[in-house]
């Protein structure tokens, strides 16, 4: 077993290895570009070649490795030997084994999951600590031996103050975590999991899984990760090309839609409508209401003569098609194909050959009866005509009332759309053209997905498989879900797995305990969660006036290291963010203040919650806003507040300063 020294000097291979692999990539960036068989290959090649020595330049500091496996006689095929885990492979000198093996390898598994009940032939597995791109510390374990402790190093990469975006996890994987994200490609999964839990790390850290292990099936296909909003992605988009992959879509699901551009709002009302899973009936019925029985044939000229498929085959090919239940615009160019394929035999017939450009010609001459029985149509048009008032089951009178606009637009093109409708018309384009899918498609804060919603992400998903990553307490829209299985089957998986992870790695105990009196409100079955942590601090804090308390619970913030959120309602952001600037604080850089509505999915090492009431009260699932905002936070908690808390939010017995103590 080497020292620290030794492990110092293994750096150092390390280092040379990657240089060896930049120079390489160099190198070949120039061969790539010279010797590959077609322009288009030898374009993807070399840009394949300079991202990928783009991402060794880059990151020449960063810790080569995190982990040490050394077998023992356990292992049948590896007894004896020693290997290092990292976050990428480094190659070793003169084409020999590696020097650092990469996390997701199949041999890397077992530094995840051995244990000293089932040490998996790990006789030490070793932990690396490092500060500032130096090899500082390492600790042993030796599973072999029964020898298996809390590692103080994974305790100091969880309880360490976040600064900046989110990063990646790969040194301390939890096994819980592994199992999901080294599960098999086609497995689909949904992942309930309390606040702070690592879902969105399982989800992000699988998506480099399957990469790694599926490299050939995904380039083709893809794998899509959508977030809730701009704010979640900004702080999540880091973590996948720092485990170098580049090729991954990270979007939203409105971003994803944006096919027009929104210019309205939906009332409540509307928006429930909208987005409840029979509206995709109303479409498919306003969609194939436009398809015409034929009531005259079909009369092409063609030279001298005229060509005639009487109305009781067109009736035949119009019924054939709809029975195969091909998207719309396919149905359109099937009964196309179909009357030119009747001409043809009926020329054919009569002697003459039919050649391609004569077939086209046909094919063209028949445009103008097709546009009656089966006309083209863009998705605006028919949701254009649906909302200006269509009528009819499946909906009543009045949830009609709700989606009809008071006044009918001029025309499609003067028509103002809602993001509610984006939804509708994503549906629309798939009745019509099948949408572009993806080989796996994780989705977090899923439970926020209506059901027409999540028919979009079905569509996508189809041919592929699923991680679909949430909380169920946390449930902020009028359409969130309240059980798994019944959202599963909205997402065309009714067959996934749901687990649940259990343990929490964000929010300290204390702060757990406040979040978790709000949960018998919230009207969700969800299992009890442990906290990691015992470490952070809550303090509730009675103030006379708000913006002022809010002040000096950011002044005493700035005074510890780390990221500071000061949430509020929506509607009180504007006010506490002139009072912090106008006490001289610096919004903006390691403060920031958001709006309750924005603070899903993100952390600050110190939470300042201003008005836990206001918060509750700003919406109709204002108690699983609380939730959300109160387990946002890493080490520290401010609850600052001049009005009543929520009745349902019942403070721990310690944790509370007397009233007055600021502000
Ligand atoms: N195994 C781990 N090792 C170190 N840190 C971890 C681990 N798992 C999770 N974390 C950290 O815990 C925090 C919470 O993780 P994450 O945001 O993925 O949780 P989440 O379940 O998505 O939370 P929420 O539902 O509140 O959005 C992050 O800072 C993440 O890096």
């Amino acid at each position: 077993m080497g020292t620290l020294d030794d492990e110092r000097q293994y750096v150092e291979r390390c280092k040379a290895g990657l240089r060896r692999m930049l120079e390489g990539a160099r190198n070949n960036v120039i061969v790539g570009e010279t010797v590959a068989g077609d322009r288009y290959s030898a374009e993807r090649l070399g840009r394949h070649l300079k991202s990928l020595a783009k991402e060794l330049s880059e990151e020449p500091d960063g810790p080569p490795f995190f982990g040490r496996l050394d077998f023992g006689p356990g292992s049948a095929e590896h007894a004896g030997r020693a290997y290092y885990i990292g976050r990428r492979h480094i190659t070793g000198e003169g084409g020999g084994p590696p020097v650092v093996i990469d996390w997701r390898a199949p041999l890397s598994r077992a530094f995840y999951r051995a244990s000293a009940r089932d040490p998996q032939g790990v006789a030490v597995r070793r932990r690396f600590g490092w500060s500032d791109g130096t090899l500082t510390s390492f600790e042993d374990e030796r599973l072999e031996q029964g020898e298996q402790a809390e590692s103080k190093i994974l305790a100091a990469e969880i309880e360490r103050p976040r600064v900046g975006p989110m990063r990646d996890i790969v040194a301390t994987i939890q096994p819980e975590q592994d199992d999901l994200v080294r599960a098999e490609l086609d497995a689909s999964l949904c992942v309930q999991g309390a606040p702070g839990t690592g879902k969105t790390a399982v989800g992000l850290h699988r998506a480099a899984y399957l990469l790694y292990a599926h490299r050939q099936r995904l380039r083709r296909s893809g794998v899509l990760v959508l977030g809730p909003n701009r704010a979640f992605l900004g702080y999540i988009s880091a973590v996948l090309p720092a485990l170098g992959e580049v090729d991954v879509e990270q979007t939203t699901l409105e971003r994803l839609l944006a096919g027009v551009p929104v210019t309205a709002a939906d009332t409540e009302a509307a928006a429930a409508v909208k987005h409840d899973a029979r509206m995709a009936q109303v479409l498919r019925t306003a969609l194939y209401a436009r398809i015409t029985k034929p009531a005259e044939p079909v009369v092409v000229p063609d030279g001298s003569s005229r060509w005639r498929v009487h109305e009781n085959e067109l009736r035949r090919y119009v019924d054939d098609t709809r029975r195969e239940s091909l998207p719309y615009g396919v149905g359109r160019e099937r009964v196309r194909a179909r009357i030119v394929e009747s001409i043809r035999r009926q020329a054919e017939a009569r002697g003459r050959t039919a050649n391609a450009a004569w077939l086209r010609g046909i094919g063209r001459g028949v445009t103008p009866f097709l546009d009656v029985l089966w006309p083209a149509v863009k998705p605006e048009e028919v949701l254009y005509e649906v909302l200006s008032g269509s009528g009819g089951a499946p909906l009543t009178p009045a949830e009609w009332a709700a989606i009809t606009w008071g006044k009918v637009p001029r025309s499609v093109k003067s028509a103002a759309w809602t993001p509610a409708d984006l939804v509708l018309l994503d549906e629309l384009a798939a009745l019509i053209e099948r949408p572009r899918g993806y080989g796996h498609v994780i989705v977090d804060e899923a439970q926020d997905l209506s059901p027409m919603e999540c028919r979009a992400v079905a569509r996508r998903s189809e041919h592929g498989s699923l991680t679909v990553l949430g909380d169920l307490a946390q449930g902020t829209t009028p359409w969130a879900a309240t059980s798994w299985p019944e959202r599963m089957s909205l997402l065309g998986k009714p067959d996934g797995q749901v687990i649940a992870l259990t343990t929490g790695f964000r929010v300290p105990s204390a702060v757990v305990e406040l979040a978790n009196t709000l949960l018998a409100a919230l009207a969700v079955e969800v299992p009890a969660t442990r906290s990691y942590r015992s470490d952070g601090r809550l303090r509730v804090t009675p103030v006379n006036a708000l913006e002022k308390g809010v002040v000096a619970a950011a002044r005493e913030a700035l005074r510890f290291e780390g990221s500071i959120g000061v949430i509020a309602a929506d509607t009180a952001v504007e006010a506490i963010t002139s009072a912090l600037w106008d006490a001289g604080l610096d919004v903006g850089g390691r403060l920031s203040v958001l709006p309750a509505s924005l603070a899903k999915g993100l952390e600050f090492d110190h939470v300042i919650a201003a008005e836990p009431a206001a918060i509750a009260s700003a919406e109709r699932r204002g108690l699983n806003r609380l939730y959300v905002v109160l387990t946002r936070a890493v080490s520290r908690l401010d609850v600052v507040h001049a009005e009543p808390l929520p009745p349902q939010l019942s403070l721990p017995a310690q944790g509370q300063v007397p009233a007055g103590a600021s502000g």
